[in-house]
């Protein structure tokens, strides 16, 4: 491919990505894997290339734009060797027009500014679209974290969570030994904090409510291998993806597919049952930007509104499957307050039952009734995480 027809290439990509965020479609990574099925003449090289002008037109923008051209206009009019690629040669763009708007740039779409958490001011607005590093857990049922240090290049202890390890961004591991005989999940140490909160421990009844394709049950299950664990979801993809990863890692957890709406009857054998249980409640993943800076195009206020209807649902849900003396662990991967503190606070004037206690684990700030994790502040995904018991 020529430097143009890249050029274009991504431009193609940026209006599948803007009409799948506005449909509440597929993420950005799935739609360049498309892109390129088709077309086979790509060579790897090009596909990196295109793939970084996407997401660097992706990042660029806070507000989703009204094509893929005017965001990669906006791209080009900040870099002249880009600019010069619009020379309307073949495959590649027309030549920009001087009436054509570039999409405007920001980190933070201008709407959501006022609805973040008072931690993330504009100075932190930055690290929420850098590069994530690649983060693993260690599966300390099998092995210590200090033994798999060496065997990953440039790998670091994360400082915060006692399970990680931190490799560059880019970094493959699915093909590594150390995956494939269950040793190692990839994970953000965000995630395993959240884990960490929940204060696992053998002999415990853990509900793990929504556990999706269970990444947080699987660190559960790590940390404490004689509990039982239960994971449930309603989302019966997600959830078969839990078995294979429990076969390899060595885990045991059981599952439970949840029918919306009629969650409580298929949980009442739990009613005051469980030790603990963790409501990793669907939000809007605005603390996971660095990872999926489209999800900035995703969110308008109907789908916050929904979203936090649905985690107020979960968390009353939750609450009478704890037994007395028990722990409600609650968590988004959002730094938003709606789906934070505020939901927290309005969980707390419902259940006089509940008392906030800290949760354990080193970082973060206090954020309301619990603690805000920022990737400006603590280098992980943004996660908003409160721990309740019930008297
Ligand atoms: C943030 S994700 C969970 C991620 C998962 N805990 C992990 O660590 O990988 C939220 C999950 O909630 C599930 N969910 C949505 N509505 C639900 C409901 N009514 N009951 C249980 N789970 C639900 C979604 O299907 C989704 O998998």
């Amino acid at each position: 491919m020529t430097p143009a027809a890249r050029v274009q290439a991504a431009i193609e990509i940026l209006e599948e990505v803007i009409a799948s965020a506005r449909d509440d479609g597929p993420p950005a990574d799935t739609i360049i894997q498309r892109y390129f099925k088709t077309r086979r003449y790509a060579g790897s090289k090009d596909r990196r290339a295109v793939r970084e002008l996407a997401f660097r037109a992706i990042r660029r923008s806070g507000d989703r734009p009204d094509s893929g051209r005017a965001a990669m206009i906006g791209l080009a009019d900040d870099d002249a060797q880009l600019l010069d690629l619009f020379d309307g040669s073949p495959h590649g763009p027309a030549a920009r027009q001087p009436a054509e708007a570039p999409a405007d740039a920001s980190d933070v779409p201008q709407w959501i500014r006022p609805m973040l958490s008072e931690h993330v001011g504009a100075a932190e607005w930055p690290a929420l679209l850098e590069r994530a590093p690649l983060d693993l857990r260690v599966n300390i049922a099998k092995i210590g974290r200090d033994d798999l240090l060496g065997q990953f290049d440039g790998a670091v202890p994360t400082p915060l969570s006692p399970w990680g390890l931190r490799l560059a961004s880019d970094s493959k591991v699915d093909d590594h030994p150390a995956f494939l005989d269950g040793l190692i999940e990839v994970q953000d140490e965000g995630s395993q904090l959240i884990a960490l909160a929940c204060r696992p421990e053998s002999g415990m009844r853990i509900l793990d409510l929504c556990a999706g394709a269970g990444g947080k049950a699987l660190a559960l299950a790590a940390a404490a291998p004689g509990a039982e664990i239960i994971a449930s979801d309603t989302n019966r993809a997600r959830l078969s993806q839990l078995r294979p990863r429990a076969d390899r890692a060595g885990a045991a957890i059981a599952t439970r597919l949840l029918d919306g709406g009629r969650e409580a009857a298929q949980l009442a054998d739990l009613e005051g049952q469980c030790d603990v249980v963790l409501v990793d409640a669907p939000c809007s993943g605005s603390g996971t930007w660095r990872r999926s800076p489209e999800g900035r195009w995703r969110l308008t206020q109907g789908r916050l509104d929904r979203l936090a209807r649905l985690q107020a649902h979960l968390l009353d849900l939750a609450a009478p499957l704890v037994r007395p003396g028990g722990a409600l662990i609650y968590a988004t991967c959002s730094i938003i307050r709606a789906e934070g503190a505020d939901q927290a606070r309005s969980f707390l004037g419902r259940h006089s039952s509940c008392m906030v206690q800290d949760v354990s684990f080193v970082g973060g700030r206090a954020d309301g009734p619990g603690r805000l994790l920022t990737p400006a502040h603590d280098s992980t995904d943004g996660f908003f995480v409160a721990r309740f018991v019930r008297s």
